[in-house]
């Protein structure tokens, strides 16, 4: 088990470094971007990469820094006006970190990305191949969610999320997010008296621990934080939760702020991560409550014996999600037949004519994570 200090050393001395840097931090209600702020940040990455680190910088901040050019006072709700705002403070956005990094005479690449673009294996590819080339060429990468395109069905619905999935597809050796909050507490700090939690070596620790919503800015609160941590953590990468105003300590070579998460000890396969938190699902099937209990409780493979609906098109080798009865997703996996197939095996169950339990298995166990 890794202590506490060794786990902080980890993240102080990786040497591929994801920084997400929350909304809060950047933008105030009124005056778009706070310039000082983002050139603090700016100094403290150049600082981490001139001690040999790879910086990716995730910057959340788009929607906010485009309200006050339009004249907005309050935080867009519709999907329409959130995405107004995004397209006019993005540019804002780009240009800012692209001045603060100037000063120390090196270039941004602004790379936007959808949650569809991180689940389709070429795009994804494509994608990392960018954001490498762009670090040996030197200039800082500076990440958003595409959020002009993106619609309320393909969101990643928070920049947490993102920077996770950005991590795991550079390979990243830490993953810092950056928050107006120090640390993550027992319950909203806002709220009341709370205690900081310093670490979480594994789920058990945060058990009492109540994540609750974000300011006025941010978009997730702590619950997307705790669920970008996990993703880290299944992809191997050690997370630090701290506020921007602390950001050199948590970039220095032994940080001693904010929430340090440990990552599981073996990084789940990249195949079953894949599945598990990245590949777009193509389509759902429905199962009975004993293959639940086989893909879930035993991880048998899923027979398709225990299927009971299909939803959506799918073919051999998309992933797919597997629903319970109330239709909750209950693990992901990947086809090995196509939905049209499936159909027709459940039809002719129904009428008699067949045995669908027979045959290869719908999805195979190897292929099969419990979500
Ligand atoms: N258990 C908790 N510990 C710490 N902060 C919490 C907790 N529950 C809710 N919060 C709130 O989450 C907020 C950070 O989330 P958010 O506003 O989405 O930030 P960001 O813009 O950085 O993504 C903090 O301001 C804090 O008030
Ligand atoms: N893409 C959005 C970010 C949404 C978001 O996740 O915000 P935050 O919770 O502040 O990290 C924007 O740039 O405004």
């Amino acid at each position: 088990m890794t202590t506490e200090r060794e786990l902080r050393r980890r993240i102080g001395t990786a040497r591929r470094v994801v920084v997400k840097i929350g909304s809060s931090a950047i933008t105030s209600f009124h005056g778009g971007i706070r310039r000082a702020e983002l050139d603090t940040l700016a100094d403290v990455c150049q600082t981490r990469m001139t001690g040999g680190s790879d910086v990716f910088v995730v910057s959340s901040g788009a929607i906010g820094a485009g309200m006050a050019p339009l004249g907005m006072t309050t935080r867009p709700a519709t999907l329409s006006a959130k995405q107004a705002a995004a397209s006019v403070g993005q540019l804002e956005l780009a240009r800012a970190w692209g001045d603060s990094f100037a000063r120390y005479d090196r270039v941004v690449g602004q790379v936007l990305l959808t949650a569809a673009d991180i689940g389709r294996r070429d795009s994804a590819a494509n994608a990392q191949r960018t954001l490498d080339r762009l670090r040996t060429l030197r200039a800082v990468p500076v990440i958003n969610e595409n959020d002009t395109v993106a619609t309320n069905e393909i969101r990643f619905g928070d920049n947490d999320r993102l920077a996770a999935l950005v991590a795991h597809l550079i390979s990243a050796d830490a993953l810092i997010l950056l928050s107006d909050v120090d640390a993550l507490y027992d319950s909203d700090p806002r709220k009341g008296d709370a205690t900081a939690v310093t670490m979480v070596g594994g789920e058990g620790d945060l058990d009492g621990v109540v994540a609750g919503a974000g300011g006025s800015l941010g978009t997730g609160g702590m619950a997307s934080k705790l669920a970008a941590a996990r993703l880290a953590a299944d992809a191997g990468i050690p997370v630090l939760l701290t506020s921007a105003e602390r950001a050199a300590e948590a970039l220095a070579a032994e940080p001693t702020v904010g929430t340090v998460f440990a990552a599981r000890p073996e990084r789940m396969t990249a195949r079953r991560f894949w599945v598990r938190h990245a590949a777009d699902a193509r389509g759902a099937v429905l199962l009975d409550d004993g293959a639940v209990r086989a893909v879930t409780g035993s991880r048998r493979s899923l027979l398709l014996a225990g299927v009971t609906g299909v939803d959506g098109l799918f073919h051999f080798g998309d992933v797919i999600e597997l629903h319970d009865s109330d239709g909750r997703v209950v693990a992901r996996g990947i086809a090995q037949y196509d939905s049209i197939e499936v159909r027709s095996r459940l039809a002719e169950r129904q009428s008699g004519t067949g045995a669908a339990g027979q045959g290869r298995p719908l999805v195979h166990a190897d292929d099969l994570v419990a979500v």
